[in-house]
């Protein structure tokens, strides 16, 4: 593979095995002064438009964009459909900041076509705790594709984040560029087993019939640790303190510098992000779990048009153990009605996919870093989740 765009980028090279007490900058920050101070020039007919997720009417045109022209599966099974309020979660994040929210018009029409986002997120890579930026919901519209239009999305937003004086990033794609810091693998475990079958995701296997399917995956309607409960504002200086504790022991880690940002990420918001902490008698918080909600659009399908998908988001397992409490979660999403829990195998996860039936997907995830180079790490190392 050439990678045309991706080999003028500051990316460790395909090849490229960096050795393990390497850890650092490819590129060397540029003085603001002398950062390209005008944009990068689209094809004739577009322009640069910032999208401004407070007005209602561009927040639909940005959720229009990615429901019909975003992320699919290889099968063209499923398509991401990120809620309205959700990307306004993702995106407007403690700090963030409107011109990072850059969008491309086509004149005449004024349509919205393509969008990438980026969000400001002190990440650690082993032992550097390092300003980043995180990219998010890179999309060009299907008519507009093969036009080269991404490599500029990709260098005005590095330019916008250039001028702040940030110059590393992190982001997740299904696809291979130079150079993964570490390749992680979907799990998913039903929870609504007859939707997934209808769907054609999941398929009866050979010696089971449905309703022994159904009994197969069925749970407990309550979590089976006693006090886990919703999380709420009163928790997040315990949250704030056991969440990063945690994240220590990962090599990749968001660092959540203060409680609003922490507290943005993690308390519940219906249909969005959902929270639950365990508090002992002493008034301890001692456990969190959290999951976001991402529905899929199902392509061709009659009976179904959406399947509701919980993904599995920050956790501490302090006073349970991993299993019990990741188990608490499946109880909880399956209450909320999703149809399915998904969860990549990084932090401690791999571990308990086989007890809690989960299946193992035919999609990576693989994660990347912009203008670092680092060795590469396990999905156990990873602590960082991106929506
Ligand atoms: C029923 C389970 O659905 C998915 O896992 C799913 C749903 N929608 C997608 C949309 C785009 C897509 O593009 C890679 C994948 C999916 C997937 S599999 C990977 C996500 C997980 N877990």
């Amino acid at each position: 593979k050439s990678f045309q765009f991706w080999s003028t980028q500051p990316v460790p090279q395909m090849d490229e095995l960096v050795p393990a007490d390497v850890n650092c900058a490819i590129e060397e920050n540029i003085p603001l002064d002398k950062v390209r101070a005008e944009p990068f020039t689209l094809p004739t007919g577009f322009r640069w438009a910032n999208v401004d997720l407070n007005d209602k009417d561009q927040l639909d045109e940005l959720y229009n964009l990615l429901t019909k022209n975003y992320v699919e599966d290889d099968d063209s099974m499923f398509r991401f459909d990120y809620s309205a309020e959700f990307l306004k979660w993702a995106l407007q994040v403690p700090g963030y900041r409107p011109e990072w929210h850059c969008g491309v018009r086509a004149d005449g029409s004024n349509r919205l076509l393509a969008f990438i986002g980026a969000v400001p997120q002190t990440v650690r890579v082993y032992d550097k705790t390092v300003p980043m930026v995180e990219i998010n919901f890179l999309c060009v519209h299907k008519n507009l594709r093969s036009r080269r239009v991404a490599p500029v999305l990709i260098r005005e937003i590095t330019r916008r984040v250039n001028i702040t004086g940030i110059f590393q990033a992190a982001f997740t794609a299904g696809i291979v560029i130079p150079k993964p810091v570490s390749v992680c693998r979907y799990y998913h475990r039903s929870l609504n087993p007859r939707k997934l079958i209808d769907v054609r995701f999941s398929h009866l296997s050979a010696k089971m019939t449905m309703a022994r399917t159904i009994k197969l995956y069925k749970l407990p309607d309550e979590p089976a640790t006693r006090n886990l409960r919703e999380m709420k504002e009163s928790d997040v200086p315990q949250v704030f303190k056991l969440l990063t504790t945690s994240l220590k022991q990962y090599s990749l880690a968001p660092v959540f510098k203060d409680e609003e940002e922490m507290a943005h990420a993690l308390l519940p918001r219906k249909n969005v992000v959902y929270s639950y902490v365990a508090q002992n008698l002493n008034g301890k918080i001692t456990d969190l779990v959290s999951f976001y909600s991402l529905p899929s659009s199902v392509m061709g399908n009659a009976n179904h048009k959406t399947i509701f998908a919980a993904y599995l988001y920050y956790y501490v397992a302090g006073s349970v153990s991993v299993k019990q409490l990741i188990n608490d979660a499946l109880i909880l999403a399956n209450k909320e009605k999703f149809d399915v829990f998904n969860a990549l195998d990084l932090m401690h996860n791999e571990k308990i996919f086989a007890d809690l039936k989960f299946g193992k997907g035919d999609g990576n995830l693989q994660y990347y870093l912009y203008n670092w180079k680092c060795a590469d790490m396990k999905p156990s190392q990873i602590g960082l989740v991106l929506q």
